[in-house]
């Protein structure tokens, strides 16, 4: 029975730039991405997002939109990843470097996609356009998409 664990992405954007920070250790580990991890027993979504940045960018958020549900898969394993991403523009605090990140700013139109995850050049066009999106992901290790569904998600 496929279990289903719970983790948040956050990706912050300021004017025509997107915040992506360097992982640099545990899982992703060399590769940009958003700031997040896994929400706790006791945490809400939400709550799990905002304390998931503080902690991996020093950044302060009190407004998050719903971007997108992304659910990853991994061949042989029995645990499902249900990351719900968010984004916003409205943060306090400077990017500081953490145990778990390097943060950098990126024009949008220069995203790393070569050095993150191989799933996030396909929905990243939806997140920048505001479209709200749900993907399903099957990956064979951490670098190879097996197959994969995205579509745009209504919202609410
Ligand atoms: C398999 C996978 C996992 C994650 C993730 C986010 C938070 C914790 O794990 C990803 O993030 C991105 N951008 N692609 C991802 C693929």
């Amino acid at each position: 029975m496929a279990k289903i664990k719970l983790y948040t992405l956050a990706l912050i954007r300021n004017d025509g730039n997107i915040l992506l920070g360097m992982k640099k250790r545990g899982f992703g580990v060399g590769r940009w991405n958003g700031f997040g991890g896994k929400v706790h027993s006791d945490e809400t979504i939400l709550e799990a997002a905002k304390r998931e940045l503080l902690e991996e960018s020093g950044l302060t958020v009190n407004e998050f939109q719903e971007a997108g549900i992304l659910k990853f898969e991994f061949l042989g394993e029995p645990e499902i990843m249900e990351v719900h991403v968010f984004t916003t523009n409205k943060y306090e605090g400077t990017p500081t470097e953490s145990e778990e990140m390097q943060p950098k700013w990126f024009p949008i139109s220069e995203v790393p996609f070569n050095d993150m995850w191989p799933d996030d050049i396909l929905w990243f066009p939806f997140l920048l356009k505001g479209q709200k999106f749900s993907g399903y992901f099957k990956f064979k290790g951490h670098s190879e998409i097996l197959d994969y569904t995205l579509e745009p998600a209504c919202s609410d």
